[in-house]
C-alpha cells in the first residue's frame, strides 16, 4: 500500500505507476521489494556516493587550479585563454568518452575558465 513517506519521496502517483510497480517502503528508497536486491543495491549506492563526493572534490580541485593558471598567465602579460591547450583537453576527452565526453570537457574548461 502507498504510505505518504512512499508519496512524498516523490514516487509515481497510484494511477501514473505502471502494473507490477513495487510499493512498499523498501521500494521507495531501492525500487525493488527483493530483500536481497536492495541489499545489493544499497551497497552500490553507497559506491556511488563515494564516487560522486570524489567527482566534485575533484572538480573543485581542478577549477581552481585552472584559475590559477589563468591569474598566473594574466599577472604575466600572457593571454586568459590558450585555445589550442583547450583543443588538446576536447580532443582528449572525445577519445576516451565519445560525444559526452566532448560536453562533459566543455562544462570542465568553462568551471575553470568562466563562460566565453
Ligand atoms: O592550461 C592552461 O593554460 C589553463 O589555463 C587551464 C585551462 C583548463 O581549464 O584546462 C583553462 C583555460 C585555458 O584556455 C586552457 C586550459
Amino acid at each position: 500500500m502507498m504510505t505518504d513517506v512512499v508519496e512524498s519521496s516523490g514516487s509515481l502517483a497510484p494511477h501514473d505507476r505502471p502494473a507490477g510497480d513495487p510499493t512498499g517502503a523498501a521500494a521507495a528508497r531501492t525500487g525493488t521489494d527483493d530483500a536481497a536486491a536492495a541489499e545489493r543495491i544499497g551497497e552500490i549506492r553507497r559506491r556511488i556516493d563515494e564516487i560522486d563526493r570524489t567527482l566534485v572534490a575533484l572538480w573543485q580541485e581542478r577549477a581552481a587550479l585552472s584559475q590559477e593558471v589563468g591569474a598566473t598567465r594574466m599577472a604575466s602579460g600572457g593571454t586568459r585563454l590558450v585555445l589550442s591547450r583547450e583543443r588538446e583537453i576536447l580532443e582528449r576527452f572525445r577519445a576516451e568518452l565519445g560525444a559526452d565526453g566532448t560536453q562533459l570537457a566543455l562544462l570542465l574548461l568553462r568551471a575553470g575558465r568562466g563562460p566565453l
